[in-house]
């Protein structure tokens, strides 16, 4: 499974993940974030990474003309849309792109069929909370488009692994405190997830 380590905030942690095998970084752009990163601060840390990670940035509630002026200017490969937006927000993109269901219910993690999406818990406000996605709405359909966010850790990633998500995304489960990762949590959390083995 692929695994993206989000709400990165520091070089620190990012070579951290790179290090242990992480295929995916994100960075979270929504000013109320414990999380948020500026746009300078991100396009520092890129500089330093290697190319084959990707390097996902986080947008809440913004334009689709900001989405593409971050994107640019941080020379990141993907734009991580968090929140509902209209068919004229995507039409305007100019980036590569994921879309996000916040799901509430079984059904939601039908929406945007033919497209890899990231499928994350509903929580009123963004963020990443910890809350997880019920698994048995993923039993018996073919997951290979989903990337599962939500409440993981190196605790209970082992659940996900008979589900056949493409990857894996998580936030709070390989923190010390909201912003910083905890470097044995985020190795545990990827060793687990890729390979099935607990390591350290
Ligand atoms: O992390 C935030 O603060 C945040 C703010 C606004 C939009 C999205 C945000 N985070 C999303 C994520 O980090 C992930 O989808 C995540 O992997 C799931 O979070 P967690 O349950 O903490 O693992």
């Amino acid at each position: 499974m692929k695994v993206k380590i989000c709400g990165i905030t520091n070089y620190e942690d990012a070579k951290v993940a790179c290090d242990a095998g992480a295929d995916a970084l994100g960075f979270v752009t929504y000013p109320k974030s414990t999380r948020f990163i500026k746009p300078e601060e991100i396009k520092s840390i890129i500089e330093k990474l290697p190319p084959f990670v990707t390097k996902t940035v986080l947008f809440v509630n913004v334009d689709a003309k900001y989405v593409n002026e971050v994107m640019a200017y941080t020379k990141a490969d993907l734009a991580q849309i968090h929140f509902e937006a209209d068919e004229g927000f995507y039409k305007e993109l100019t980036c590569r792109h994921i879309k996000v269901i916040r799901a509430k219910e079984k059904h939601d993690i039908e929406k945007f069929a033919d497209e890899y999406k990231i499928v994350d818990a509903y929580v009123p406000e963004y963020g990443g909370s910890g809350k997880r996605v019920a698994l048995e709405w993923f039993d018996g359909r073919d997951n290979s488009d989903i990337i599962l966010a939500g409440g993981l850790s190196p605790e209970n990633v082992f659940e996900v692994g008979r589900y056949g998500f493409y990857g894996v995304d998580v936030s709070s489960g390989v923190e010390s405190s909201p912003g910083k990762k905890d470097k044995r949590k985020v190795r545990k959390f990827i060793e687990l997830a890729k390979y099935g083995f607990r390591c350290g």
